[in-house]
């Protein structure tokens, strides 16, 4: 059996909670298998040389860790830079909000190409590469230029957007003809295999073949949908430890005359933070039966910070939850519960089973594990319900939400209405039917069909 090498920016030790949907999942994918874990180690060297990454390697478990350093200038333009104030403001169809400059891309094919050179003398032959998200995209193409010849396949874990968005970004041709040095492209929902299939047509004159294979540039890969999912049970041991429970009882005490709506996120522009607390205002607006009564918890866990966007969203929400707590609030009741704090992952199960409705409204998400985190969660006989925006990857599985268009607040005011009111039977078939999803395509599926997928991808090395 080949050894799994999973590559990806962010590690985390597989056998401690990590906040962030790619940590969780690919710890929970790595304590299956056992494997190799490559990434940055988290530690930027202030006055290091720019290029030379000092590497670590660390035993967890059945999973060997190894890391390496950024220099203050690469982490600055490959990860605050090219990665988070380009591709994922594009990638997130947020062009207003992305950042062309120049010296980005120096440091990002700086990195990728150091991670190549770090990477290829812990390789063995018949090991299988996996390659995590849009800060690595041009890393098979850097590692087949020093002579790998291991099966690599990459996996996207934010939505691949449409042709035209794509196109905006001015290295679109390099990055997406760096995506065929891969033998296998996983994404996460059916519309992201559509956008890629468009882009090789139009835009590269490539081919859409048979079997989501798709050839362009000389290269033939395989393209196709795997959607992420959760460890369930991982999730229900955690909702059984002490922690989850005490959540729970004290949620449940607290909220005992109220009903509890709830959003866990990183506070992220494309989690529709600010459009919620709109809709939840004019729940309360125009249905003045739940003041005093409906309460909005807001987890928004802090996250890059560095980068400008992230400072502006943090003024805008904090700026609409006093407004609101200002207008509505009562000397024995507050409507908005705002914390920007990360909350342990082991408090998440609690805090999700004493919530009436989740709220998971982004404006555009590549999946968005915590939607399926809020189904796991649910006592099967009084579930809450899941309110979920059309544009998280997560809506293609999850139909038996309530789906929302986030950016139309009187419609999502509408919908928070109906799931407050919404009867126990129909909560229960609602919930029974996502469950069943939510079990049949979880993190171990996930990992399975890709990997199954990538043995059997042509190889054309
Ligand atoms: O590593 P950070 O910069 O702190 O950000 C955390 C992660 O955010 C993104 O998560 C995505 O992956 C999830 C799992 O597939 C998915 O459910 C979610 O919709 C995505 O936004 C990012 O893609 C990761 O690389 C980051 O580690
Ligand atoms: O304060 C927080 C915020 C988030 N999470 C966890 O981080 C993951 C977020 O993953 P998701 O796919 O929803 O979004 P991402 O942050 O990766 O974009 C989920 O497992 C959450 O339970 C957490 O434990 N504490």
């Amino acid at each position: 059996m080949s050894r799994l090498v999973v590559i990806s920016n962010r590690v985390a030790d597989p056998r401690k909670a990590a906040a962030g949907g790619l940590a969780v999942a690919l710890g929970e994918s790595l304590q299956q298998t056992g494997g190799l874990w490559f990434g940055w180690s988290g530690t930027i060297v202030e006055d290091g040389p720019t290029g030379e990454g000092e590497l670590h390697k660390q035993q967890a478990g059945k999973v060997t860790l190894a890391t390496l350093d950024l220099s203050r200038e690469d982490h600055d333009s490959y990860y605050l830079g090219y990665s988070n104030k380009v591709l994922w403001p594009v990638f997130h169809g947020r062009l207003d909000l992305a950042n062309f400059e120049s010296n980005y891309i120096g440091g990002y094919r700086r990195v990728n190409q150091l991670f190549a050179r770090k990477l290829l003398p812990l390789l063995k032959d018949d090991d299988i590469l996996w390659v995590h998200d849009y800060h690595l995209i041009p890393l098979a193409a850097e590692l087949r230029a020093m002579g790998c010849r291991q099966r690599i396949g990459f996996f996207l874990h934010i939505p691949l957007p449409p042709q035209i968005t794509i196109a905006a970004i001015p290295q679109h041709e390099w990055l997406m003809r760096s995506l065929f040095a891969y033998d296998l492209v996983g994404l996460q929902a059916e519309q992201d295999v559509e956008h890629f299939r468009r882009y090789v047509i139009n835009e590269a004159q490539g081919q859409a073949l048979d079997g989501d294979h798709f050839r362009a540039w000389g290269q033939t890969l395989r393209a196709s949908a795997f959607p992420i999912g959760i460890d369930v049970d991982e999730f229900n041991a955690l909702a059984a430890a002490k922690e989850s429970r005490d959540m729970f009882e004290t949620m449940r005490r607290e909220y005992s005359q109220r009903r509890l709506l709830l959003g866990i996120d990183r506070l992220d522009y494309s989690k529709g933070i600010p459009q919620r607390v709109q809709a939840f205002r004019e729940l309360l607006a125009n249905y003045p039966e739940n003041r005093r009564s409906a309460t909005l918890i807001q987890i928004a866990s802090p996250t890059r910070e560095d980068v400008d966007a992230y400072g502006d969203i943090r003024r805008e929400l904090e700026s609409l939850c006093g407004a609101i707590n200002g207008d509505y609030g009562e000397l024995d009741w507050m409507p908005v519960r705002y914390i920007h704090r990360v909350v342990a992952r082991k408090r998440v199960p609690g805090l999700c089973r004493a919530a009436a409705v989740g709220l998971v409204t982004p404006l555009r998400d590549g999946m968005n594990l915590v939607a399926k985190e809020y189904i796991a969660a649910q006592d099967p006989d009084d579930p809450g319900v899941l309110v979920l925006s059309r544009f998280a990857g997560a809506a293609e599985q999850l139909k038996e939400a309530l789906l929302v268009n986030p950016y139309d607040t009187h419609g999502t005011a509408e919908t928070l209405q109906q799931a407050l009111q919404m009867p126990l039977a129909e909560r229960r078939v609602r919930h029974q039917r996502l469950l069943e999803r939510v079990r049949e395509q979880d993190v171990h599926w996930w990992r399975r069909s890709f990997l199954e997928a990538l043995r059997e991808a042509p190889a054309e090395r």
